[in-house]
Formats: structure tokens, C-alpha cells, sequence
């Protein structure tokens, strides 16, 4: 037994390109209705899913006929944009048949990395969950040029997890899991059951591709579930043709190599906004806004500042102190410093009149708050 994705609310599923394309005979349509039956039972469980799929390449490559994986970066970016369509076809159409709505999220690094970015993908993944559409996450390979070189959406499944703080991340790949080496290699190699997400003897096991069309290989996964676990992920890497794979684990199978995450996500969190030691700025609060964020665990909302000192942009962590200097609480900002002072001591449904959009009603939204 093994109850880390029975627990799991908040699920990353990663499907390979190995896997997606059938090792690059097409998009494999049969598997992709397979997954998403079992996304759609995973749902009425009450799980949230977001899923990141690989395969553009490779369908793109079918598409314009092309035999062998271009080595001209343009060419490849080419391929991903035409597969791209065929991959969000099929999903469309395999979810619908199980009246569940898809969402096509393209994203960089680069996205993830910048503050505002970064807030504005948190915001869309976390509504379209809400309003119960399954997100299709692929990399926006048209505009990047290093990431379509090494190709590698572990990578990416794990920003996505950090992103959102999702439970857990299952890795769906070409093998039942991390064997000790790997197995097109070394046909003695055990599979690792279970291990710790972040040690090294695990990295040691990993090597590279062992198809032309996966890129990333086990590596890739390993370092994703490091990735993961630093805001609170556990990993399971597991054979994604496995016989309703998904299901059996939410029903808590161990199947595949299970990698723990060894800090929860408050821990994790905490520690990355304490990590941030210089803060963009500070505002102010009102007795009764230390109240609510101290006490009652609540957002931080326009209304409950009284000044904003220091200059900073939407999604920058800043400090919120009491009237007497003491900080009580650091959080990301939903408004630019001069968007604040716009709206401090106002009530939100005032947001819009005064600047003429609203990012949310809060300043600080709970979530991305913690108090200090
Ligand atoms: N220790 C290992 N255990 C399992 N697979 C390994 C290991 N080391 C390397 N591999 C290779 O990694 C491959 C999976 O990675 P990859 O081809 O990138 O798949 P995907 O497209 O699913 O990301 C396997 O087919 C296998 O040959
Ligand atoms: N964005 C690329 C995915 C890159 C890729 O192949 O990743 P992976 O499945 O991790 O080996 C595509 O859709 O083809």
C-alpha cells in the first residue's frame, strides 16, 4: 500500500513523448482516452488535475513528414507548433467524452521565473481548476530556443507543481520506473520501490534517453522530483500503460518508484519567502488587518492598509508590519506600490473604479502569505 496520491487533492500528471506518440507512431489516441477516463475518475473523487503532456515534436514531425528529429532548432520549433494542434485535439475530444472541458497552457521557463508571470500563471491554473476544466500544460517551444534543444518536461511537470503547490507529481513514462540502472542497458537493473526525493544515489541510477523521441530520460525525472519535494511534491514515477495506472494509485497501489518529498508545503513555502531577505517594500496595517492576518488566517485585503513605504511591482514579496513597525506577516503583491496607495483603505469593490482593472480582491491573498 502506498497512500501518497490517496492523499493527494492537487495532482501533476506528466505523460512523455515516448509514451504520448507511441514511441513516434502518431499520437497514440487509444492511451490518451485510457488517461483520460481515469483523469475523469480521479476527478469525481475530487481531485484536481493538471496535466502536462509532451508530444508536439513528435506529432509535428509526422505531420510535415519529417523522418528523423531536425537538428535545426527553427525546423523543430516548426514541428512543435503543428503538433501542438494535434495534441489539443485529442485531448479536447478525449476529455469531452467524459463532458470535462481542457484548457491549452503554454509556458516557459522563463514565465515561471519572472515574479509577475508567475502570479498571472498561478492565478489561470488555479481558476480553470475552480471552474472544473483540466489544464493541458505543453512548453511554449515557439519562443524558446535552449529548452527545445534539451526538450524535457519533467522540468516543467515540476515548476507546474511548485507553481500551484500540488500535492504530488506523477511522472508517466516508457518504463515501470527507476530501476538501479537503466534497463535497456543493463538487464540486471531492480526497480527502486521507494526513496527519498533529493538523494543523490538516486541521480547516480539515472541516465539518459533511451529513445530518440524522450529527450530528458530518467535524470530529468529524478532532478524534477527534487524539484518538486522543495515545495512540499512527493513523485511517482510509473509505466504509463500500465493497466489504469492512475486509478490504482489513487487507490493507493504502490506501482512504479515513489520519491518523498521530505518538507510540507507550509514548511516549504515559509522557507522560500524567507528566503527572499530583501523585500521590495512594506505596507502598513490597521489593528484590525493584524487581526485578520495573525488570528483569523485571512488575506490581506486593500482596506487594512494605511501606508505603503518603498516602491515595488506586482508579485514582489513584501513585508506587512503593524502600526508599530513589527512585522507580522511577508506575502507576494496582487498590486504595483503606486496601485496600493490607490486603493489603501478602500474597499475592494472599490478596486475597479479607482484603477480601472482588478487583479483580485486582496492585496496579499492568503495563499501567498505567511506570517512572520
Ligand atoms: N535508471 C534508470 N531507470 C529507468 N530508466 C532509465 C534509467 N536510466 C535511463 N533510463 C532511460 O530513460 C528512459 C525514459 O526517459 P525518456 O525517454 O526521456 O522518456 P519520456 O519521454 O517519458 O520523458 C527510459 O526508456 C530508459 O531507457
Ligand atoms: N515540448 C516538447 C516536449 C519535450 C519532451 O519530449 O519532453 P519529455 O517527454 O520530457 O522527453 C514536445 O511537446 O514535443
Amino acid at each position: 500500500m502506498n497512500s501518497v496520491i490517496q492523499k493527494a487533492t492537487r495532482i501533476i500528471i506528466k505523460v512523455g513523448s515516448s509514451l504520448v506518440t507511441n514511441d513516434g507512431r502518431g499520437l497514440d489516441h487509444a492511451a490518451i482516452a485510457r488517461w483520460a477516463a481515469q483523469i475523469a475518475a480521479l476527478r469525481t473523487l475530487g481531485k484536481e488535475v493538471v496535466l502536462v503532456s509532451s508530444g508536439a515534436i513528435a506529432e509535428g514531425m509526422l505531420r510535415l513528414g519529417f523522418e528523423q528529429r531536425p537538428t535545426d532548432i527553427h525546423e523543430l520549433q516548426a514541428c512543435a507548433a503543428v503538433g501542438q494542434m494535434g495534441l489539443a485535439q485529442i485531448y479536447e475530444t478525449s476529455f469531452r467524452a467524459h463532458q470535462l472541458g481542457t484548457a491549452q497552457v503554454l509556458l516557459t521557463h522563463a514565465d515561471l521565473a519572472d515574479r509577475e508571470r508567475y502570479l498571472n500563471a498561478r492565478s489561470t491554473l488555479t481558476t480553470l481548476l475552480r471552474l472544473g476544466v483540466v489544464p493541458i500544460i505543453n512548453e511554449n517551444d515557439t519562443v524558446v530556443t535552449d529548452e527545445i534543444k534539451f526538450g524535457d518536461n519533467d522540468t516543467l511537470g515540476a515548476l507546474v507543481a511548485n507553481l500551484i503547490e500540488a500535492d504530488a507529481l506523477i511522472i508517466l513514462t516508457d518504463q515501470q520506473g527507476l530501476y538501479s540502472a537503466d534497463p535497456r542497458k543493463d538487464p540486471s537493473a531492480v526497480l527502486i520501490q521507494q526513496g527519498r526525493a533529493g538523494d543523490l544515489a538516486l541521480e547516480a541510477m539515472a541516465g539518459g534517453a533511451g529513445s530518440s523521441l524522450g529527450r530528458g530520460g530518467m535524470l530529468t525525472k529524478i532532478l524534477a522530483a527534487k524539484r518538486a519535494a522543495k515545495s512540499g511534491a512527493h513523485t511517482v514515477i510509473a509505466y504509463g500503460r500500465e493497466h489504469d495506472v492512475l486509478e490504482r494509485l489513487a487507490g493507493g497501489e504502490a506501482i512504479g518508484t515513489e520519491l518523498a518529498a521530505q518538507t510540507g508545503h507550509l514548511t516549504a513555502r515559509k522557507q522560500w519567502m524567507a528566503d527572499h531577505l530583501h523585500t521590495a517594500g512594506q505596507v502598513v496595517l490597521d489593528a484590525g488587518a493584524v487581526q485578520k492576518l495573525s488570528k483569523e488566517g485571512k488575506s490581506l485585503l486593500p482596506i487594512g492598509v494605511v501606508e505603503v513605504k518603498g516602491e515595488f511591482g506586482r508579485g514582489a514579496v513584501i513585508t506587512c508590519v503593524g502600526a508599530d513597525g513589527a512585522p507580522v506577516a511577508r506575502g507576494l503583491s496582487n498590486y504595483t506600490s503606486a496601485e496600493t496607495r490607490r486603493i489603501m483603505r478602500k474597499p475592494s469593490s472599490e478596486i475597479e473604479a479607482v484603477l480601472g482593472f482588478v487583479e483580485g480582491q486582496e492585496l496579499i491573498h492568503r495563499d501567498n502569505l505567511v506570517l512572520v
